[in-house]
Order: C-alpha cells, then sequence, then structure tokens
C-alpha cells in the first residue's frame, strides 16, 4: 500500500477517535489495517476469528448494520480514506471459475446461493492459499466485472484512494449489476433445471411486479390471501358451469335435439370466428387439481368443428392467489411471449356425454381392437424384427442402413432403431455399465416389438452384447396374447474378429479404449457373448454390403416373410 495512503488512512483513523491496529505481513502487500470503533460507540461486536497465516489482531470488529452502513464518523465527502474490509463484503466479487449459474441456484435462489457460495470460496480461499484481500473495495476493481456476461471473475488487488462520495456512487451502480446478476443467475440456473417454459412463465411473474414468492417458493398475488381466495373462485367456477350445465338439459327438454345441435352449431361457428381473432380468449374454465405443489388449470375453448370435440386446450399453471384475471392476464402474456409453448392436446370438452349423444350419427363404429392378423391384412404387410449383434465396427449400422433402404424401396414399411435415435433420446440416460446394457436392450426390444407389431419390420442395430438380453428380446416377440400369432424374431450376428474391427476403427474408439480412456468397451475391456445359433451370421471381412443384404433379404423370402399367406 502507498505509504502516503496509509499515513492518510490513519491520521483520518485517529481523528475520528477510532483504535488502529496495523499488522504488517511478509509481503506488503498483505499489509492488513483494522479499525475499531471507540469502545463507547460499540453496540454489536463479535470475535474475529484468527485466519490462517495472518498476524491480525483478534480485537473486536464493529459490525456493520448492513453492507451499505457508511462509517459512523463525520467524514467530510471530498476527504480519501481507505475502505475497511468489513465495510465492504462485495459478495458479486468472489466467483470462481468453477461456479456457474447452475451451483447458484441450486444452493439457494434469491440470490440465497450465490451468497453461500460466496462465504464458502472465501472461507475455502483462505484456508487453502492466502488470506482474501482486507482491500478488496468495489472502486478499483469495477473494470474486473464483465458486465454483459454477469461474469465476475476473481480481483486483482489495487490499493486506491477514493472518496465516499465515489464509494457510495459504486455501491449504487455495483448494486444495480449485481441485482440484475441475481436475477440473470436465478432464470438461467432454473432454465437448467426446470423446464424452459416454466422458467419463463416465472420469470414474468415475477417481472410482472405483481407476484411474490411465499416462504415455501409459491408464486402469490400480492395483495390477496391466497387459498382462500382461490376457493372461492373456484366454487364460483364450478357453480357457473353446473348452472350452465342445467340450463343446458333445460334447453335440450324445450327445443328438442336438432334445434341444439344447430344452436351449437352456429356457436362453434362463432366461436371459432372469435377464438380465430383473439387467441387469447377462453371460455370456461373446466377441471382443476392439485398436482404437487402447484395447480393446473384446464382451460378449453369451445373453438371445435360442428359441435364434436373442442380443438384446443390451454393448461397453465396456477398458483395460489392468483385471480381468474391474473391468470388470464399471465396467459395472454405467455401466449404472446412463446406461442408454441402452450399446451394445445385435446381432452374431454365439457358437454362432451351431452354432445356424443347429440352427434352420434357418424358412420364410426368402435372395435376393441384389432387382432395383428387384422392389422397385416390393412396394412399388407407382416411386421417382425431384425435384430443385428455384433462388436463395435463390425458393420452392424452400415448393413442395417442398406436393409433398410432395400426393404423401403421394395414397398415394405421398415424402420431402423440404433444408437443416433435411440441412445441420444429414448436412452439418453443409460450408459455402458453391464446393467445400462441390459435395460437399453430390454426397452429397445420393447419398443422394437411395438414396430413388428404395427405390421413394420424392425431393425434394430446395437452391440447387445449379452446373450441373455438378447433371450430375453426374443421371448418377448415370441410372447402370445390372445390368438395373435407371434412375431418374428431373426437375429443377424454380424461376425468379425477383433483384430479387424480394431483396425477398421471408424470412430478411433478401439484406440481410446486400449489408451484406458474409454472404460468398459466391448471386446477391449467389457465383454461380447457371441450368438451360438443366430438366424442369420454375416462374416463382414469376407461378405461385401450389397451380399450382406441380398443374404438377408433370400432368408426373409424363403421364410415367407415378405408376404402375407
Ligand atoms: N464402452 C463402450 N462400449 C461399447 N460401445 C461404446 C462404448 N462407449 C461408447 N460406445 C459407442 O456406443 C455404441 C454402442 O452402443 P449400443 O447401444 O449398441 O451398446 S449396447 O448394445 O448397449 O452394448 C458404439 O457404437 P457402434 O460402433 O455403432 O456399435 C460405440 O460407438
Ligand atoms: N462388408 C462390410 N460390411 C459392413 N461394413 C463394412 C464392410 N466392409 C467395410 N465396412 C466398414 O466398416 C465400418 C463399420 O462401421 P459400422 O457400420 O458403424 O459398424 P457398427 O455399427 O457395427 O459399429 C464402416 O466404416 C464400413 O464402411
Amino acid at each position: 500500500m502507498p505509504i502516503s495512503l496509509l499515513t492518510r488512512a490513519i491520521q483520518y483513523a485517529r481523528a475520528s477517535g477510532m483504535s488502529i491496529t496495523l499488522a504488517d505481513q511478509t509481503k506488503p502487500c498483505h499489509s492488513q489495517v483494522h479499525f475499531a470503533e471507540p469502545a463507547s460507540t460499540q453496540e454489536d461486536t463479535y470475535e474475529r476469528p484468527e485466519r490462517a497465516g495472518s498476524h491480525a489482531t483478534s480485537a473486536p470488529i464493529p459490525i456493520p448494520t448492513s453492507r451499505h452502513s457508511p462509517p459512523e464518523v463525520d467524514v467530510p465527502l471530498d476527504d480519501e480514506f481507505l475502505l475497511p474490509r468489513d465495510w465492504v463484503p462485495a459478495p458479486a466479487r468472489v466467483h470462481h471459475h468453477k461456479d456457474n449459474v447452475t451451483h447458484y441456484y441450486r444452493a439457494g435462489t434469491g440470490g440465497k446461493g450465490w451468497e453461500a457460495l460466496h462465504a464458502q470460496r472465501i472461507e475455502e480461499g483462505e484456508r487453502t492459499s492466502r488470506p482474501i484481500s482486507i482491500w478488496r473495495g468495489p472502486f478499483p476493481v469495477v473494470e474486473e466485472i464483465d458486465h454483459d456476461r454477469f461474469q465476475v471473475r476473481p480481483l486483482k488487488r489495487k490499493n486506491v484512494p477514493i472518496t465516499p462520495a465515489q464509494v457510495l456512487e459504486h455501491w449504487a451502480k455495483e448494486d444495480e449489476i449485481a441485482l440484475k446478476a441475481m436475477r440473470m443467475w436465478d432464470e438461467v440456473g432454473r432454465l437448467g433445471i426446470e423446464q424452459a417454459n416454466e422458467a419463463e412463465c416465472e420469470a414474468r411473474l415475477w417481472a410482472s411486479g405483481l407476484f411474490e414468492k411465499d416462504a415455501e417458493g409459491m408464486w402469490v398475488r400480492r395483495d390477496l390471501q391466497a387459498e382462500e381466495r382461490l376457493a372461492v373462485e373456484w366454487d364460483e367456477y364450478k357453480r357457473l358451469i353446473r348452472v350452465e350445465t342445467e340450463e343446458f338439459e333445460e334447453r335440450l327438454k324445450e327445443e328438442g335435439r336438432r334445434a341444439i345441435v344447430k344452436a351449437l352449431e352456429e356457436e362453434d361457428r362463432a366461436r371459432e370466428r372469435e377464438v380465430k381473432e383473439s387467441q387469447d380468449d377462453f371460455d370456461v374454465m373446466e377441471e382443476m387439481f392439485l398436482e404437487k405443489e402447484h395447480r393446473w388449470l384446464t382451460k378449453r375453448t369451445r373453438c371445435g368443428k360442428g359441435g364434436k370435440r373442442p380443438s384446443k386446450q390451454w393448461r397453465v399453471r396456477v398458483y395460489p392467489g392468483e385471480s381468474k384475471e391474473g391468470v388470464l392476464r399471465s396467459i395472454a402474456a405467455y401466449n404472446q411471449f412463446n406461442k408454441h409453448n402452450v399446451d394445445v392436446s385435446p381432452t374431454i370438452p365439457l358437454h362432451a356425454s351431452l354432445r356424443r349423444k347429440l352427434t352420434d350419427n357418424s358412420n364410426i363404429t368402435w372395435h376393441p381392437s384389432l387382432s395383428r392378423s387384422e392389422r397385416n391384412t390393412l396394412r399388407k404387410q407382416r411386421g417382425f424384427t431384425i435384430w443385428f449383434t455384433g462388436l463395435s465396427a463390425s458393420g452392424k449400422s452400415t448393413i442395417a442402413t442398406a436393409l433398410e433402404q432395400h426393404l423401403l424401396h421394395l414397398g415394405h414399411a421398415a424402420y431402423r432403431l440404433d444408437g443416433d435415435n435411440v441412445r441420444f433420446g429414448l436412452n439418453k440416460d443409460l450408459g455402458f455399465d453391464e446393467k445400462s446394457r441390459n435395460e437399453n436392450i430390454r426397452r429397445i426390444a420393447e419398443v422394437a416389438k411395438l414396430f413388428a407389431d404395427s405390421s413394420t419390420i424392425a431393425i434394430t442395430s446395437f452391440i447387445s452384447p449379452y446373450k441373455a438380453d438378447r433371450q430375453q428380446a426374443r421371448e418377448l416377440h415370441a410372447k402370445q396374447q390372445s390368438d395373435d400369432e407371434p412375431l418374428a424374431f431373426i437375429e443377424v450376428f454380424v461376425d468379425l474378429p477383433l483384430e479387424v474391427a480394431e483396425a477398421r476403427d471408424p470412430k478411433g474408439l478401439y484406440k481410446k479404449a486400449r489408451e484406458g480412456k474409454i472404460p468398459e468397451f466391448t471386446g477391449i475391456s467389457a465383454p461380447y457373448e457371441a450368438p451360438e445359433n443366430p438366424e442369420i451370421k454375416i462374416q463382414s471381412d469376407k461378405t461385401s454390403v450389397e451380399d450382406a443384404v441380398r443374404q438377408i433379404t433370400d432368408y426373409l423370402e424363403k421364410q415367407g416373410l415378405l408376404k402375407l399367406n
């Protein structure tokens, strides 16, 4: 610290009646100055814990009432002075490079997580390396904050003289940034954890200023008694629905069916026109149910065609205390920002049973369920599964892709399941340990069976290294329900010596596995149990892709699988 400043600080402190302890450390930049209020003005004090490596005094230190508390001495505004650490905790500043917004969010919301991590980082830093600088005032390091990215980098200490006016100005500015950063952290953190649309909805509720979170983290309208208001409103909605239904039945008696159908159709057409004009115009609140901590309010518009089903439904999260208007307003804002996020799946309409009674003149007849052979006949093809197995790089995907194309060209519905559409989607939660692979294959077998059951040729190309898993898949296909014929399951073993697969190594995975970079790699550090009696065996080092496809289609034809009986 420049001596001139130190002198000024000491002069200033003495003039203000403070006692001063100066702790010299090995490096000049570690000098620390601790200010203590005169005993008479001290109200709230605590024993400062000794920091490792610090020669600092353990004399009581005044606790500021808030982080903004100005020094309780009369300082002329243009006077230079140095800020004791306790007045400037500057929590936004210790942002460890490992921390990210999700960590902050997990540790608590509303800036709490961020404060907690901050405290932890200071504690860790002081324990493991050196005392955190007491001269970490905000002012000298303002350039260290990346305002746009809300990133606060570790501080570089720089001792500069500052005036109280500058400090106050800076605090105000910093507060704004910190608040913005906190909001961003919360929002982005939540985005990473919950569904984006929920985060957006919450963010908007929050930004509207009309809502706040209660002690349990629920959104409540500021001016409403949450549960009470909701219950009253809900009773009112229910009453309205009841009245409407009664009125409807009354009309039914009086006017007769045909007249009402006509009226309803007219009403629907009008509604449709209306809805087209304003997507946010809701008709009746239909149902509400409790789901964990929040409620889903389902609304629908009577915008279906011809008095049949309504075509749209809106489902929104409703928090206790929101009035109908509040909900509608949020939805309007929500729609405006994020139209595609609105759930538009159809549900049972309000007068579903009545409407059905009135409109059941269609010629659709329901059958409890189609049998497999009926489905095959209607789709003009038999469904079954072709199950490829083999080492990585043995050629499963290459041959399966060619086979799928060939079958499609021949006019058969075929669909390939492979890592691209399964391991990145349905099974993205699974790894490569034995249990995960078992589960991977179990799920794939179930999906393949569904495809086959829909009269499609399901083609799977997975290593499927365990015999038991493949056997389970086979049995699943053989399982019969009612009179359905079992689904054919054709196991295709793409056989290739490990050395050849390793030499091919199209993705460089074998090399990595040998270097120990990929654990439990099939053939290297995890087993591959070759099938003993596969329906088809292809030696892919001796068979071209075309011949492999031919070999498989010949088999299918011979078995009569490509045509119906
Ligand atoms: N440890 C380990 N062992 C084997 N394979 C690994 C591993 N880690 C990643 N990969 C890549 O994942 C592909 C194999 O996934 P599968 O779903 O077919 O595996 S399994 O059937 O569950 O065993 C496999 O793709 P293919 O080469 O197409 O078979 C590899 O690219
Ligand atoms: N006869 C063959 N059959 C299949 N693939 C072959 C053949 N000859 C060479 N290859 C090559 O071997 C590699 C096999 O990779 P891939 O089909 O992804 O295998 P897998 O899906 O079993 O991991 C590809 O690069 C492919 O071009």
